[in-house]
C-alpha cells in the first residue's frame, strides 16, 4: 500500500468513527465525504448524499459560500431538522484557492451544550461554585476580559504580542508599544488599562504630536491661576493629574517635544508633577503607557529623543507586527470588519468572492488595520451587491497585484524584508529608498507603501538623506 493510499485510509477511518457529524464539499460545492454520524443526524443515506450539491441535502447550509469567502466560520448556529446545532465551517486552500469546505456538527441540537453545563455545575464543588459568584460580581474586570477579545487576529504573532499584553497588564510597569501606524496601539493601550489594576480609573489619552507644542505643556502638566494670559481663575489641573489611579496614554511620544521630554522624565522619577506657572508638587501615579510608530533608537542617534527617557518607558516593550507580516490575520479581519460594517450601516450582508480575498491577502496594507476599515467602509457603501469581487476593489490593491510590481515585498514578513531595509547601513537604505522612487515613478505615497513605512516616515528619510 501507498504512503498515500495508508494515509487516506486513517484518515476514513477517523472521519467514519468521528462522533461529530462530518460533510466535506468540493470546489463546486458537490458532497464528497459525509460520515456516518451525519447520515444518522439527518436520516440520510451516504449514497444518496456523495455527489449531490450540498444545499440539496444539509438544511441551512453555508458551506458553498465557504467555498467563495474562504473565510472559516466556527461555533454558528445552524437549524437543521428543527434543532439548533453548533457548527464549525473550514475551507481548505491550495495555492491561493480554495478547493473544498468542511463541515463540522459540533453538538447536536444546542441542549447538548445545556446537558454539558447542568453535568459541570453538578461537579462543581461548593468552594468552586463561591468562587464563580464573587467572580461574576467583579462586572468591571468580566468587561475588561472582553477587551483583549476584540482585538483580533489569531496568527501567532498577535497572540504572542496580546499575550505579552495581558501579562504587562496586571502591573503597574510602564509599557512602550511600538508598531506602523493603523495596527492597533492604542487598542491594546486600552485592553492594558482595563485589565489593569487601576482600570476603574480614568484612561486619559494625549497625542503628542496633534498638540500645538506651547499648548502640549499646559495640557499634559496643567497649569497656576495667571500662569498665562487668558489662563483660568482658580488654575487647571493637566492629563497627568487627571489619570492619576488610571492610565495616562502617550500617543505618538517620538513628537514629543525635547523640553517637554525632560519635564515628564522628571514626573516619572519624582511622580509628582508641578504646573506651567507654579511651584507646588501636584502628587501622581498614573500609570504611564506610551506609544510610537518611530524607530526611538534612531531619534535618540538622531538627538531628538532623550536617551534616559526612553529606558524609563521602555520597561514592558510590546511591539506589534504589521498586518503584512501575520496574513492569516487578514482574512479574518476582513471577514470581521466586513460583517460588522455591514450591520453599522444596517445593509445586507455583504460577502467578498475568494479571488477578491486573494488579492486583499497580497496587498502590502500599509496603513494596516486602519485602512483595511477604511477601505471597506468605502466598499459598504459603494458597492451594491452581495459579492465583492476583485473588480469592486480599489486601484491600490490591484497595482499591486500587478505581475510588474510582484518583488520581495510581496512575500515579505517582518522579520526578513522590513528588518533588513531598517538595519541596513544608511547608505544602503537611501539606495532601497531611491529604487521604490525610481519604481513608482517619483510617488511617495506609493513608495512608502513599496517600503512598508509610512508616508511620514518615508519625507522624515528623504530629509535626512537629501533626496529631493
Ligand atoms: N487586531 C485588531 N482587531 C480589531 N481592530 C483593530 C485591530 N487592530 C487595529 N484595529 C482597529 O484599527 C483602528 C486603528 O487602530 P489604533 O488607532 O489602535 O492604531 P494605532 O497603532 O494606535 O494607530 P496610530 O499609530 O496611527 O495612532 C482602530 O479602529 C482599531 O480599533
Amino acid at each position: 500500500m501507498s504512503v498515500q493510499q495508508y494515509e487516506a485510509n486513517i484518515l476514513t477511518t477517523i472521519l467514519e468513527h468521528a462522533y461529530e457529524g462530518v460533510a466535506v464539499v468540493d470546489k463546486n460545492g458537490d458532497i464528497i465525504h459525509f460520515n456516518d454520524a451525519y447520515c444518522r443526524i439527518l436520516g440520510v443515506k451516504k449514497e444518496e448524499a456523495i455527489g449531490r450539491y450540498v444545499t440539496d441535502v444539509i438544511e441551512n447550509t453555508r458551506l458553498h459560500h465557504i467555498l467563495e469567502t474562504g473565510v472559516p466560520e466556527r461555533g454558528k448556529l445552524q437549524t437543521i431538522a428543527g434543532q439548533k446545532m453548533v457548527v464549525h465551517r473550514i475551507p481548505v486552500w491550495e495555492g491561493g484557492t480554495v478547493v473544498a469546505a468542511i463541515g463540522m456538527l459540533v453538538f447536536e441540537g444546542v441542549s447538548e451544550l445545556y446537558e454539558i453545563l447542568d453535568q459541570l455545575e453538578e461537579n462543581t464543588n461548593y468552594s468552586e461554585k463561591r468562587l464563580l459568584k464573587v467572580d461574576s460580581k467583579k462586572d468591571k474586570q468580566n468587561q475588561s476580559n472582553t477587551n483583549f477579545d476584540e482585538i483580533i487576529g489569531q496568527s501567532e504573532a498577535l497572540v504572542n504580542t496580546k499575550r505579552l499584553a495581558q501579562k504587562a497588564s496586571k502591573t503597574l510597569a510602564t509599557v512602550l508599544i511600538t508598531g506602523e501606524s493603523g495596527t492597533g496601539k492604542e487598542l491594546f493601550a486600552k485592553a492594558i488599562h482595563e485589565q489593569s489594576p487601576y482600570a476603574d480609573g480614568q484612561f486619559v489619552s494625549i497625542n503628542c504630536a496633534a498638540i500645538p507644542e506651547h499648548l502640549l505643556e499646559a495640557e499634559l502638566f496643567g497649569y497656576e491661576e495667571g500662569a498665562f494670559t487668558g489662563a483660568k481663575k482658580g488654575g487647571k489641573q493637566g492629563l497627568i493629574e487627571l489619570a492619576s489611579h488610571g492610565t495616562l496614554f502617550l500617543d505618538e511620544i517620538g513628537d514629543m517635544p525635547l523640553h517637554m521630554q525632560s519635564k515628564l522624565l522628571r514626573v516619572l522619577q519624582e511622580k509628582e508633577v508641578v504646573r506651567v506657572g507654579g511651584i507646588k508638587p501636584y502628587p501622581t501615579n498614573a500609570r504611564i503607557v506610551a506609544a510610537t510608530n518611530k524607530n526611538l533608537l534612531d531619534l535618540i542617534n538622531e538627538d531628538q529623543f532623550r536617551e534616559d527617557l526612553y529606558y524609563r518607558l521602555n520597561i514592558i516593550p510590546i511591539h506589534i507586527p504589521p498586518l503584512r507580516a501575520r496574513k492569516s490575520d487578514v482574512r479574518l479581519l476582513l471577514a470581521k470588519i466586513l460583517e460588522d460594517v455591514c450591520q453599522k450601516y444596517e445593509t445586507n450582508q455583504k460577502q467578498f468572492t475568494a479571488p477578491a480575498i486573494s488579492m486583499l491577502m497580497k496587498y502590502h496594507w500599509p496603513g494596516n488595520v486602519r485602512e483595511m476599515m477604511n477601505i471597506i467602509e468605502q466598499l459598504v457603501s459603494l458597492v451594491d451587491k452581495e459579492h465583492i469581487s476583485p473588480q469592486d476593489l480599489p486601484i491600490e490593491i490591484h497595482t499591486e497585484n500587478e505581475p510588474s510590481s510582484a518583488s520581495k515585498f510581496e512575500h515579505s514578513t517582518e522579520k526578513d524584508w522590513f528588518h533588513e531595509f531598517k538595519s541596513n547601513k544608511n547608505d544602503e537604505e537611501k539606495e532601497y529608498i531611491l529604487k521604490a522612487l525610481k519604481q513608482t515613478n517619483g510617488n511617495k505615497a506609493q513608495a512608502a507603501k513599496l517600503l512598508g513605512i509610512h508616508r511620514s516616515t518615508l519625507y522624515d528619510k528623504l530629509k535626512k538623506f537629501h533626496i529631493t
